[in-house]
């Protein structure tokens, strides 16, 4: 008997390894250049550890085959093909888009329906969905949503008001948390319609559910990027893309507010309403721009499903909320930093309020174009997502190579890296706005700045997030200066127990009344 368990467990044993040795082999098969996988891991031991972040671990392989314009790399046993090349990616994002379009990772809708969003859906999923949602997201639609905005920055500006009236002029807070509140609360009251109370009651049910869905842990980290890389496992164990808890929570709210919406006729200037108008006739009305972006993209008029009404909010909340938040947040911290920077966006700040009645309005936002430089360079620095994927939709060569890749091909773009590269910018690591001059930008390499990704598969909500940081920064900045407090460090520590970009500790900053 213990000879067959001996027997039977060595066949086993073996089995794996064939596995693994036929899996790492991959790339060496198609004569691909790749980094040494090793067992069991392949490239990414440290990031399964949580002992170094994912973009740490792709920024090394893209420095050290910096001369390779792709380079073959495993994440656990799935091959992932790491883009270097600025050119070979430009032609991935956009002219040989079609190819490409997909996420590469992974949608369950029966299992796990609120992975059935746009961030995540691939082929003809996407096109349609993309093409229903862009109207809600258009020009017209953003300035119609800034009233949300502009209403939850009152309770920022209460917020930081009293709380330099009780510091006498002055007091430190952890900004990161601060922005994280102020997000919570647009993102719920524009997605959702709700006011999440989260600036005044930090311990508010949607902030709770931010922190679930974005603290840096090892739990967050895994599904995430096992939803990325890994997918064949998600579906293995039936593993959802978030923790059950956040699953019920969005699920439930979105179908009560839905319930609630259509049997009271309610409507309200957010995306849940034109969610609710894509259930009920299939499509919205999109004024002259979106109209634009969505030419040339099948458009279906298929009504959408309560299920597919909860994964778009839910992709809004998750994919507007820490973005806009971070971002913010890693500005400020830069401005600390740079006071003489700092001093030109608070001369350019006072001068436009004042032509606005001193009141932070959309209009006044477009004006501010020194401060739009200055969220650009810190997007540079701090790409919230720092890799981007896509997936081969059909065997074909690399563009621009002959070197082929199968259907369903893992890419990675590594944004981080590029926002880095000496050899694209000169001296990266220097903070400096004026990178984002008119003139400087006509005249640098197209295609090594993307922090919002590409292409038709661009982020749907930029202009909402750009809107949202300038806002949260006029706010601030009309109120205060803001600079270093002591326990800060003078250069972010990124957290390697999360895919976003966070630090591993909290930003304070001392905030001193204007
Ligand atoms: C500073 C703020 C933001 C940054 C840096 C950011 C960045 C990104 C990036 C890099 C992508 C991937 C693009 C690609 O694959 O080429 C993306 C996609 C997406 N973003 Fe954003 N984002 C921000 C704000 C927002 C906001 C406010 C929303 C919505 C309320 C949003 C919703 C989405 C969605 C739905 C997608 C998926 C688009 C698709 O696959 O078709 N984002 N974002």
């Amino acid at each position: 008997m213990l000879e067959y368990a001996v027997g039977v467990l060595v066949a086993l044993l073996a089995a794996v390894y064939m596995f693994f040795l036929h899996r790492f082999n991959y790339w060496q098969r198609r004569g691909v250049p790749f980094v040494a996988p090793r067992l069991p891991c392949g490239n990414v031991t440290d990031v399964i550890l949580g002992r170094r972040p994912m973009l740490a671990v792709v920024d090394d392989i893209y420095k050290e085959h910096r001369d390779k314009r792709f380079i073959g790399t495993y994440f656990l046993f799935t091959p992932v093909l790491q883009l270097q090349d600025v050119d070979i990616i430009r032609q991935v994002y956009i002219k040989e888009f079609q190819d490409f379009s997909g996420r590469g990772t992974y949608w369950n809708p029966e299992n796990d329906p609120l992975s059935g969003h746009l961030f995540i859906l691939g082929g003809q999923a996407w096109k349609s969905m993309r093409a229903k949602l862009v109207p809600a997201f258009s020009p017209g639609k953003v300035k119609y949503m800034f009233g949300t905005v502009s209403e939850c920055a009152g309770f920022l500006r209460e917020h930081v008001e009293s709380s330099l009236a009780k510091g006498g002029g002055a007091y430190t807070e952890d900004i990161r948390e601060l922005l994280a509140r102020f997000s919570t609360d647009v993102i719920s009251s524009a997605a959702f319609g709700i006011e999440s109370n989260s600036m005044k009651n930090p311990h508010s049910e949607f902030r709770r559910m931010g922190q679930r869905a974005f603290e840096p842990c090892m739990d967050v980290n895994m599904r995430t990027l096992l939803e990325f890389f890994a997918r064949d496992i998600m579906k293995m164990f039936s593993i959802r893309s978030v923790p059950n808890d956040v699953h019920e929570f969005f699920t439930r709210i979105v179908a009560d507010l839905v319930e609630h919406r259509e049997k009271n006729n309610v409507e309200r200037a957010d995306l849940l309403n034109i969610l609710i108008r894509l259930k009920n006739d299939g499509f919205v009305p999109g004024d002259d721009e979106a109209s634009a972006e969505t030419r040339g993209v099948d458009r279906d008029d298929q009504k959408l499903t309560g299920k597919e009404i909860a994964a778009q909010v839910f992709v809004f909340f998750i994919a507007g909320f820490e973005t806009t938040s971070s971002t913010t947040a890693f500005t400020l911290y830069e401005l600390a930093k740079h006071p003489d920077i700092q001093d030109k966006v608070l001369q350019e700040l006072d001068t436009v309020l004042k032509a606005h009645g001193g009141k932070v309005t959309y209009d006044a936002l477009q004006e501010m174009t020194f401060m739009e430089m200055v969220v650009q360079e810190t997007l540079r620095h701090y790409p919230a997502v720092p890799f981007i994927t896509r997936e081969a939709m059909v065997t074909r060569p690399l563009p621009l190579t002959d070197t082929m890749v199968e259907k369903g091909t893992r890419l990675l773009i590594p944004v981080w890296s590029i926002h880095k590269d000496p050899e694209l910018w000169e001296d990266p690591l220097r903070y400096d706005p004026m990178r984002f001059l008119e003139e400087a930008k006509r005249a640098r390499r197209p295609g090594i700045y993307m922090p919002f990704g590409d292409g038709p598969r661009i982020c749907i909500g930029m202009r909402m997030g750009l809107v949202q940081v300038k806002t949260a920064l006029a706010t601030v900045l009309s109120l205060a200066r803001v600079t270093l407090a002591p326990s800060t460090p003078k250069e972010v520590r990124i957290s390697a127990r999360t895919v976003v970009i966070a630090p591993e500790h909290d930003i304070h900053l001392v905030l001193t009344a204007r």
